[in-house]
């Protein structure tokens, strides 16, 4: 471990894929007590960048280090030995499964499985309901519910609370408030800030600038694969970043379309 390195640091990260370059010359820190928002448009590459952190993928070309050490992750157990654990966009795959065991599986059973030497549904309900409550969700209170039986919200706070349960250092959260009401998101947005305080690294992937403006120490937006603009809290407005995302001059040209098909209708009306 090198001191003061960042907990994740990405030098020069790359990924093509057959005839795309899916990310090029990626350069990012993700730093403990911190959110790093990772915007960007459809097909900007943030999925190839959540599936490079979570050792789904490995880059094409650059480097990767934890903690100031350079690491190769093989497989996603390898990412998340290094405390890496990712939410996908719905929270999780399990609708079938009860809240306790969803809460349990594939856990490593060496961390905090100890006590539950066999597995022990009671006590995994008792534990998912109580670490659910904890951020804040009241509205489960039965861990024998099953996961599709869930909100959108409740599903993506039972997925946080197992990261932050099984001591994940780096939250990684694909677009968790993206399906989402208005009710649900400021919640998951509230849970990403105690995420937060508790010295978790999270990278909030998403296309909302308003939702990552909101809780955002870091931002990073992503163009066609590459990094169009990497900014501290303060440094930009919300018209600004939603303008870069957009893409100014086809904004501008969408508004131009507008107003001259507005005029029409007016002159069709007179
Ligand atoms: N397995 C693949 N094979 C070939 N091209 C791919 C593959 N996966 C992604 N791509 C391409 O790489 C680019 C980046 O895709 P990626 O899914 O990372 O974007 P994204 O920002 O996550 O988009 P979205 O928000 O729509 O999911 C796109 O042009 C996409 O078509």
């Amino acid at each position: 471990m090198t001191v003061g390195a960042p907990l994740l640091r990405l030098t020069n990260v790359s990924k093509t894929y057959v005839g795309t370059n899916a990310l090029l010359n990626i350069s990012l820190d993700v730093e403990a007590g911190k959110v790093l928002c990772l915007l960007g448009d459809n097909g900007a590459g943030k999925s190839t960048l959540i599936k490079i952190l979570s050792g789904v993928h490995a880059p094409t070309a650059g480097t990767i280090e934890v903690n100031g050490e350079p690491v190769r992750f093989s497989s996603p157990r390898d990412a998340s030995a290094y405390g890496i654990a990712t939410v996908h966009q719905f929270g999780g795959t399990f609708p079938l499964m009860s809240v306790g065991r969803s809460f349990f599986v594939g856990a490593e059973p060496t961390k905090r499985w100890g006590p539950l030497r066999r597995f022990d549904k009671k006590l995994a309900s008792e534990i998912a309901i109580r670490e659910m409550q904890s951020l804040g969700i009241t509205g489960v209170t039965d861990g024998r519910r099953l996961v599709g039986s869930l909100s959108g919200g409740e599903r993506q706070a039972l997925a946080i609370a197992r990261g932050v349960y099984f001591g994940a250092s780096v939250l990684i959260l694909d677009e968790p408030t993206a399906a989402l009401g208005v009710k649900e998101a400021t919640h998951v947005l509230r849970i990403i800030m105690q995420a937060r305080q508790k010295g978790i690294a999270v990278v909030f992937v998403t296309h909302n600038v308003l939702h990552a403006i909101s809780v955002g120490d870091h931002f990073a937006v992503l163009i066609r694969g590459e990094k169009a603009d990497d900014f501290r809290k303060g440094e930009r407005t919300r018209e600004q970043v939603t303008d870069l995302m957009a893409g100014g001059e086809a904004m501008a040209a969408l508004e131009a379309e507008l107003a001259e098909m507005q005029a029409q209708a007016h002159h069709d009306t007179t």
